[in-house]
Formats: structure tokens, sequence, C-alpha cells
């Protein structure tokens, strides 16, 4: 039998049940919705058939339209691939059927499933169903209808919070907002759905028309004002993304010109940003994304994840307390060790910290805080890590600290524990050269802050099991610090990289990371990669002037309690001084570029090392890269991450520019062999290769 379909049944009540069959979260795919056209044709002609209850299979109503699709029409740029939905099937079939719809949903309801819903006469749902439009998180707006009918459900400012935010709410919200009629268990969905369609048939229960209501829409003034405010958030919160302000435009047009109006207005947006290439990057990210869960010779070779219950984490610094905070918040004991008793318990403070900012800040509750923290003990001792399942080791970048430690664990810990060291930049072979653990060695990769940045990565050696990479597994991998560019002001550098859609730019990122970490790792690079790495006395220079970013409120920025980083002008003169040391302006003067040109000259040796990764093996594949890129360095998704963005801006520009400056400021920027051979060929960059990946990969 076909997975894939649309079923109909007809029970003696005149109840027809109309169920969608797309496992695992039944998407509306292209055969979906020729089905559901199909069986509301065929129960409209039914004598036998008096209402409808449209559902859907395995206690999950629809996850909404299907994404594929999107992808179909990113490669081919074929808009024509989108069937018509809204209209032809939504309003005409449904909505404005003779026989009463009621949708029976459980389990989520998201984007095109819960617009299907909204077209429906009533809606009952199970408890805690996903109730959502999560579509401008795709880069495109509701299309079948729901900028429409939902703020005709829940009045204007959940819908437009809904929308906007792409958040979700639960079914027990919807009831009491009015998008859901009734809640019942689970077990009693479809007969209670049933009977409220013969219950609206018989005009005992109201027939209620979504599109036509107006009862929730408020006056026009107030409707006006709530979108004003809107785009003005938007402004600030999405000012690179161009569906938030169309959305607000589509749910205008209905408010002022009527619903149906609104239908047809937003269909056609919808067309114009499905080819947008925000939505190109923002729908490559969401299968990205999903791709790094599949991990050849690890995902699919049928070994199930062992569970980590407790995990010792060693040293409580800036890393260590944020991993061990992260550890904490998913319920997982931990083990804080420290040296002494005094850097101890500045680490558990520190935990503190970050758990207590979580509930300032609404995100944890009082109890869940209280929880975490009840799973943390301090040691100052091995005696705790008997029973470790994991250890995270997240000491300074040292390598016969990091030997000694990983010596001393093969001792102290038991067989099946895996060893994990927070390294970014030690070979993993040389932590464990001196133990024979090599098969439970493995880099786990966080970033800063670790309990809220969210990109774990995994680094493997050709000797790593699987089974450990399958117990540790997340995502991919980070690109090397952005470097200092000489000759232009910083904080002109840090607004073009925050304006392109990074949180911060690089000398704001330095302040907050700490200079401590810049130098060690400075020299860690030189040391690896001596002809590519250029050496800036900047860090050390700003830290003989009594600069130490964050941590000592003074940086490039000065930072006050209760203000954000203001630039901080005297900073310049120190700047001037490193520039004379490096003597790397061409004539000695400072340079006159473009916005754009900084955002290259930064950007363009990310994407050099990332064709260097690449050309290595070291990932899977160019998409865990720009996953490890969106969610480790918060590279903009709207933009699909770092090798989606290099291939759109194109490999030939982006070696050209390289070889130029290469020429002009030295081997930093030399483009690698990858890029040079792509570029040549005018091959995409994420094209896999031909040849199979090395042994060491980050996945
Ligand atoms: C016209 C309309 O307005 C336009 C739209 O409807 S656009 C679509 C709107 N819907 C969404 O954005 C929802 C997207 N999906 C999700 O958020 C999550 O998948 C979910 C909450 C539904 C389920 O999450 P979870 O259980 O963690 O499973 P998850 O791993 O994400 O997904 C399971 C599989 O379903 C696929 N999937 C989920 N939603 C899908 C969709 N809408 N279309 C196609 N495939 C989808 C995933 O790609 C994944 O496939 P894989 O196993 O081959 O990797």
């Amino acid at each position: 039998m076909a997975k894939v379909k649309v079923t109909l049944e007809v029970g003696n009540d005149g109840v027809a049940v109309i169920t969608i069959f797309n496992p695992p979260v039944n998407a509306l795919a292209i055969p979906i919705i020729a089905g559901l056209k199909e069986k509301f044709d065929e129960v409209a002609r039914r004598n036998d058939v008096t209402a409808i209850v449209l559902t859907g299979n395995g206690g999950r109503f629809s996850g909404g339209f299907d994404i594929n699709v999107f992808e179909k029409v990113h490669k081919s740029g074929d808009v024509k691939l989108m069937p018509d939905v809204s209209v032809e099937f939504l309003v005409n079939r449904l909505e404005d059927s003779k026989k009463p719809v009621v949708a029976a949903v459980e389990g989520l309801a998201l984007g095109g499933g819960l617009e299907l819903a909204l077209g429906c006469h009533a809606r009952i749902a199970a408890p805690r169903t996903q109730l959502g439009l999560p579509e401008l998180t795709l880069g495109v707006i509701p299309g079948f209808g729901g900028t429409q009918r939902l703020p005709r459900l829940v009045g204007l400012h959940k819908a437009v919070e809904m929308m906007l935010l792409s958040k979700s709410i639960m079914s027990e919200e919807g009831k009491k907002l009015g998008l859901i009629d009734a809640i019942v268990p689970s077990q009693e969905l479809l007969k209670v759905s049933r009977l409220w369609a013969l219950d609206i048939a018989e005009r005992r229960k109201p027939w209620l028309r979504s599109l036509h209501r107006t009862d929730k829409l408020g006056s026009l003034s107030e409707a006006r004002e709530i979108l004003k405010v809107a785009r003005q958030q938007a402004r600030k919160t999405a000012p690179n993304m161009p569906q938030h302000q169309a959305c607000l435009d589509v749910i205008e047009d209905g408010i002022v010109h009527g619903g149906y109006s609104g239908v047809l207005k937003e269909a056609k947006v919808f067309k114009e940003l499905v080819l947008s290439d925000t939505s190109k990057g923002l729908v490559h990210v969401f299968f990205a994304q999903r791709a790094t869960s599949k991990v050849p010779n690890v995902t699919d070779v049928g070994l199930k994840p062992r569970h980590v219950k407790k995990v010792a984490v060693i040293g409580g610094g800036l890393m260590g307390s944020g991993i061990a905070t992260a550890l904490l918040l998913s319920n997982i004991y931990v083990v804080l060790k420290e040296v002494n008793s005094e850097y101890l318990q500045k680490g558990i403070k520190t935990i503190e910290a970050n758990v207590k900012g979580l509930v300032t800040k609404g995100k944890l509750t009082q109890d869940k805080a209280q929880r975490a923290l009840s799973l943390l003990k301090g040691s100052l001792d091995y005696s705790d890590f008997k029973d470790a399942d994991m250890v995270i080791e997240a000491v300074i970048e040292n390598v016969p600290l990091k030997q000694k430690i990983f010596g001393e664990l093969e001792k102290v810990c038991p067989s099946h524990c895996i060893l994990a060291t927070n390294t970014s930049t030690i070979d993993l072979n040389v932590v464990g050269e001196k133990t024979s653990s090599h098969d439970r060695i493995v880099g786990a990769h966080f970033f800063s802050p670790a309990h809220v940045m969210p990109l774990l990565e995994i680094v493997r050696t050709e000797k790593t099991s699987a089974q450990v990479i399958l117990d540790l597994l997340t995502v991919g991998k980070i690109i090397k610090k952005v470097p200092v560019v000489v000759g232009v002001d910083v904080f002109r550098i840090d607004r073009v990289i925050s304006n392109f859609g990074l949180p911060m730019g690089p000398f704001q990122l330095q302040d907050l990371a700490g200079y401590g970490v810049a130098v060690a790792v400075g020299k860690e690079f030189a040391t690896a990669f001596p002809d590519r790495t250029f050496t800036s006395p900047l860090v050390e220079i700003l830290i003989k002037h009594g600069r130490n970013g964050k941590n000592n409120g003074k940086g490039y920025y000065i930072y006050e309690k209760g203000s954000k980083p203001k630039p901080d002008l005297s900073v310049l003169p120190i700047i001037e001084e490193s520039r004379r040391v490096t003597n790397i302006m061409p004539g000695g003067k400072p340079l006159s570029v473009t916005d754009q040109e900084i955002l290259e000259m930064i950007l363009f040796p990310v994407v050099n090392e990332a064709c260097r990764i690449l050309d290595e093996g070291i990932v899977v594949r160019a998409s865990d890269l720009d996953i490890a890129s969106v969610l480790g360095m918060s590279f903009p998704s709207y933009r699909g991450g770092i090798v989606f963005w290099a291939d759109l801006v194109g490999p030939k520009h982006i070696y050209d520019s390289l070889k130029k400056w290469s020429g002009v400021y030295g081997n930093f920027y030399k483009p690698s062999r990858f890029l040079e051979e792509r570029a040549m060929k005018g091959v995409p960059l994420s094209a896999p290769a031909s040849s199979s990946p090395s042994s060491r990969s980050r996945m």
C-alpha cells in the first residue's frame, strides 16, 4: 500500500473521514494536495455524505506544505511547480463546501497544515497539539490563506505575533483564543469531531467560515496601529528579510479590502517570495540542518546511542562553566573539577549566574533552575569520575597539560566513558598521545557562551569509534576567528559585519571572548599553519595598555553595567601603533575601501578556509559547514550558511579578489587549491567531491 495517500471512509452516520497519510509529518506533498482535491470532489457529489471530518494519520495532523517543492522551485526557477491550493482548494472546495468540514487535529498543525484547519468550519484538537504558522522562517509568508484567516480567528495582535515571530501555541491556548472549538482526549478526537460536523450540518452548532468573519479584527485604526508597531519592530529585528514587511502588507490588504482580496494578494506575494534569495537560503538551512544528523557509517549502521547520565567537566572557566550549565539544563548530572577551591567556587558561581540569568530573562522557571543546580557537584579530585559516562576537558590550550589530564582520565574513568576535549586548536591525536584510549577520544567543541550558542562541533580522528561519535553527534565545524584588517576604523568593520547579519563584528567578539583566548589561539594557528597565519601584535599591545576586553570593561569598546558597549576612541592610537609594527599598508597609507570591500575582505578568507575543510574531507558534506556557520558563528540563516552564500556570490569573484589581495597583503589571502580549481572550472563549492573524504572528519 502506498505510504503517501489520502483516504476516504464514509460511516453509517453520513460523516466522511478524509485522512492524510504522508509519514513522518503528513507534509502536504503534491500527490496529497491532488488527493485532497479529489476526495473533496467525491464527498461533494455523494448523497450518503452529510458532513466531513479532515484529519492526519499517525497522531500528527500536518507539518505543512512539502518544503521539498520549494527546493525544486529554487533549483528550476519555475514557480508554476507550486499548486494552486489557496483559492481552488481551500476557498472553493473546502470553506465554501455545501457540507460542513471539521478538522480533527492532533500532534501538530503547522504552516499549510494549520491553514487547512483554519479553512474548516470548526477545529477539534487533542491536548498539547502544536499550532503555528512558521512560514517566515523559510523566507515566505503563509500561502494557503493563513495571513487572512488567523487574524480573523485569534485577533490581529496575536496573529501578527504568531506569524512574525514564527511562534507556535498549544491547543490549550488556542482554545482560549477561539482558534480551537474543543479539546478532547486523543481517543475521542474522531468521535467528537464527527458529532460536531453533524451538529453543524443540522444547525445545532454555528457554521462559520473564517474568511468571512470580522468580529475579532477590531477597528481599522486599531488595526493600523498594531501593524505600524509590528512594522517598526520587524525593521529592527529582521532588517534584511523582505518576508516580514510583505506579510504585514498582505494582512493589511485583507483588513482594508476584505478577506478574499487578501487571499489573492497573499498568493501573489507568496509566489514572489518563494523565488527570493532569502527563501533559497532558509530552505537550504532547513534541509542542511536535518542532514547533519545523518553521518555515513555512524547513523546508518544500526548502532543505538547510549544514555549519558553523568558528565565530568574539567575546568570551571568561561567555557567549562558554560558547558556545565548547558548539561545541567538538560537534566544531566555534572561533576565540575577544578585545581583548587578558589577556582572551583568561581566556576560554581558562574554556573549559578548563568542559570539565574535565564530565569531573569524568563527563559527558565525557578523550579527548573533549582532542579538544574541540584544536579551539580564540585570536586577537587577524580573520585567522582568512576561512574562518569563522559568527561569534557575544558582547560587552557596547553598541550602538555592536556596530555597529562588524558593520561589520568584513562586510569580513573570507567572503560565505556567518552573522553572529550573542548580544544579548538590542538590535534586530538596529540592530546591522546600518551593514552591507549584513542577509540573513545573525541572533540566536543562548544561555542561561547556555551549555554546559549547552539552549535556543538564533534571532532573525530580516524580512530574514534562510531559509537562514540553517535553518542556525541550534533553538528559541524566552525571557521577560525576573523583576523584584523589593517587601515580601516575597527568600529566601521564591526558595523559592516553586523549589518550583514552576524550578531557582532570581529572586534566586539574579541572583546567578548577575552584577549587571553585570542593570544592562545593565535599562537596555535601560527605554529600549525605558519604559511597562512597573519600575525598581528595588536592584542598584545592592547593588553600592555591595560585592556582586556569585556573582562575588565575596556577593550575596543567600553563596557558599563546596564548600557550597550560604546566604541572607545582612545583605542585608535593603540591600533596605529600596531599598524606601524606590521607595516603592511600599501605605501604606508590608510586604505580607502567601500563597505562591500570590507565585508569581502573579512568573509572571503572564511570561505577560503571552508574550501580547505571541504578539500581535506573534514566535513561529511558542504551543507554541514553551512549549519556550523549558522549555529556556531551565527552566520545569518537567511543567507543559507557560508558555503551556500559563497556559491551565490560566485567562487570566481571570491578567487579573483583573494588573489588580488594576496599580492598586496601576503599569503593570508592566498586562495586555496580547492577554491582555485572550482573557480576555474565554474563548479559550485558545494558540489560533492569525486574523491572520498579523508579519515579525519569533523561533522
Ligand atoms: C503554503 C504554506 O503556507 C507553506 C508552508 O506550509 S511551508 C511549511 C511550514 N511548515 C514548517 O515550517 C514546519 C517544518 N517542520 C518542522 O518544523 C519540524 O520538522 C516538525 C516540527 C514538523 C517536526 O519536527 P521533528 O519531529 O523534530 O522532526 P524533523 O526531523 O524536523 O522532521 C522529520 C522529517 O520530516 C521532514 N519534514 C518536516 N516538515 C516537513 C515539511 N513541511 N515538508 C517536507 N518535509 C518535512 C524533515 O525534513 C525530516 O525529514 P528527514 O527525516 O528525511 O530528515
